[in-house]
């Protein structure tokens, strides 16, 4: 495995998982894998989960994890090539992913979609910049289209509250948001929820449907009561217009999980990637409850990383 942006396969994707479980129970079970190497974590956006279990896992590994927030603290990089740099842009995005190439072993990038330049949002052209000119293993940290971290993290959440079903009913229900936010998150856990072989019902009001490149295979339920019958996982998570893309479709506030909703689903347990906008996304009602798996999945962060960062190193 050269770079981690994606889900892959099956194979790969159950040897994550386990890997991971194996570091959870045994942390530092691999301290002498990664000394003397060094890992570059690059933030165009804001994070907590992310920076600090990226960290962490780098550390498990006896790895050097240096941070560098490029939104706050880095030169406003030039993206296009071949551009006449006489106005806000300083570097340009082929000297400084190659300088980070040099100094580190593996860079791990996060590059939010601007929400606006579809075309360069679906082809996760900023992201595909640092691949391109650093010239070392690259993890995604959360592209414009997917945050695969956060999804593995998710299927390890998955596998360890399963209570012994075979095939769980997977539910991912958009919620409210007041800003206009990515598909990233939502992506990722239809892709990777349907690559591990669960059955997965998308269910959002008329005109969020995502792109199918990552929904083929979920069934499509319109209606949030009747998608939530029954389920196993319900993954609460906002997103923008894909098909008018970046754009606020509806505030509806009825379609905030609460207790009500999942009258028919006894058994659910809820999820989300955080950072919540509790009683706007999600009631406290459902994050406070033992319903609740939010704080294991981003615990689960950690192991997801670790995982990767060593299958990386080889
Ligand atoms: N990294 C996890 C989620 C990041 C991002 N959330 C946000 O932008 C929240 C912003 C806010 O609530 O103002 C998203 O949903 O894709
Ligand atoms: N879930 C997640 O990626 O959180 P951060 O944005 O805080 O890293």
């Amino acid at each position: 495995m050269m770079h981690f942006t994606k889900f892959e396969s099956f194979d790969l994707g159950q040897e994550l998982i386990e890997l991971a479980l194996a570091y959870k129970a045994n942390p530092r079970i691999d301290l002498a894998k990664g000394q003397g190497k060094r890992v570059g974590c690059i933030f165009l956006n804001p994070s907590l989960r992310t920076r600090v279990s990226t960290q962490i896992a780098a550390q498990n590994l006896g790895m050097e994890p240096i941070v560098l927030n490029m939104d706050k603290e880095g030169w406003a990089l030039e993206m296009n090539e071949g551009a006449i740099m006489n106005k806000g842009t300083v570097e340009h995005i082929k000297d400084a992913a190659g300088v980070l190439g040099t100094y580190f072993d593996i860079l791990a990038i996060r590059a939010f979609p601007s929400l606006t330049n579809k075309e360069e949002d679906v082809t996760d052209f900023i992201f595909s910049q640092f691949i391109k000119y650093s010239g070392v293993p690259v993890i995604s940290l959360e592209s414009a289209t997917r945050h695969p971290l956060q999804s593995l993290a998710d299927q390890i959440t998955i596998q360890e509250n399963l209570a012994g079903k075979k095939k769980p009913k997977v539910v991912l229900t958009w919620g409210p948001h007041i800003k206009a936010i990515p598909h990233a998150v939502a992506n990722s856990f239809a892709e990777w929820t349907l690559g591990m072989g669960h059955d997965l019902t998308i269910t959002h009001p008329s005109g969020y449907e995502l792109d199918e490149e990552f929904t083929k295979g979920a069934t499509l339920e319109y209606d949030q009561s009747k998608a939530l019958e029954g389920a196993d996982f319900v993954y609460v998570k906002n997103w923008s217009g894909f098909n008018d893309y970046g754009k606020i479709i509806s505030t509806d506030s009825s379609w905030m999980l609460t207790e009500k909703h999942l009258k028919h689903a006894p058994e659910a347990k809820v999820m989300h990637c955080l950072p919540v906008r509790r009683n706007l996304e999600l009631s406290d009602e459902i994050l406070d409850s033992s319903r609740s798996l939010v704080q294991k999945q981003a615990e689960n962060r950690i192991y997801a990383a670790q995982a990767v960062i060593s299958k990386i190193l080889g």
